[in-house]
């Protein structure tokens, strides 16, 4: 059973993007959620792709041959919001614990993600929150758990993705945590084509 999961959260309509799926869009010669899978292989035994059923093979074709084994988590309901997507990844994890990530984070740190699973242990979860807002999709979860909790949340109508982190018992990875521990622009995200000029000139800079 794997020990150490990624989900990474894929369900969205890339609407700030434009016409094409964000997910599998290039970014400096790769499908961005390429980038993000190989930059998790080395801290995770497995990946979660959750998206809708009409993106699945276009994803599939990007992850093909990673160095870890992929599996997906279709939306039942398309559009049901970031948290219904968690809780769909979520409910396949096979493992205790899983690290939550969106497909558009392609700077994510895995030294940083490896912290994040040593300070879970023990815990629901373990959630960063380097400034004001907690980065619940850049967290390392009990899976069951936080699945549970965002269904609970849905059943209440409840939208905001922070909501269900209060039904858990979770650590907070703090702002100074952050800085000795990871970098920056781990959390940063690309939603625009003009954030995919940035990412792919810093990218090819080896930045
Ligand atoms: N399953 C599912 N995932 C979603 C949904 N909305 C957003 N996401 C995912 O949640 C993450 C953060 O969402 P956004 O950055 O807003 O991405 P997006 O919704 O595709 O893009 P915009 O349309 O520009 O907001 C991304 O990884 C999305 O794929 C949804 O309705 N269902
Ligand atoms: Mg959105």
């Amino acid at each position: 059973m794997p020990e150490r999961t990624a989900v990474v959260l894929a369900g969205g309509r890339s609407t700030r993007f434009g016409d094409e799926d964000k997910a599998v869009a290039d970014l400096a010669g790769r499908p961005m959620i390429r980038r993000v899978v190989d930059r998790l292989t080395p801290v995770v035994d497995a990946v979660v792709v959750n998206c809708r059923a009409a993106q699945r093979g276009a994803i599939a074709t990007a992850l093909d041959d990673v160095a870890v084994t992929v599996s997906f988590a279709e939306d039942d309901y398309p559009d049901e919001g970031p948290m219904a997507g968690m809780a769909t990844g979520l409910r396949a994890v096979e493992g205790e614990y899983a690290f939550v990530v969106a497909c558009d984070m392609p700077f994510v740190d895995s030294g940083f993600v490896g912290y994040l699973f040593d300070r879970a242990a023990g815990h629901d979860a373990a959630v960063p929150r380097p400034e004001q807002w907690f980065e619940t999709t850049h967290a390392v979860y009990r899976a069951a758990a936080m699945a549970e909790a965002c269904e609970a949340a849905l059943a209440e109508g409840e939208e905001r993705i922070v909501a269900p982190l209060f039904d858990l018992e979770f650590v907070v990875v703090d702002a100074d945590e952050v800085r000795d521990h990871g970098t920056p622009h781990t959390f940063e995200n690309c939603n625009t084509p003009e954030d995919f000029v940035d990412a792919a000139r810093r990218l090819e800079e080896g930045s």
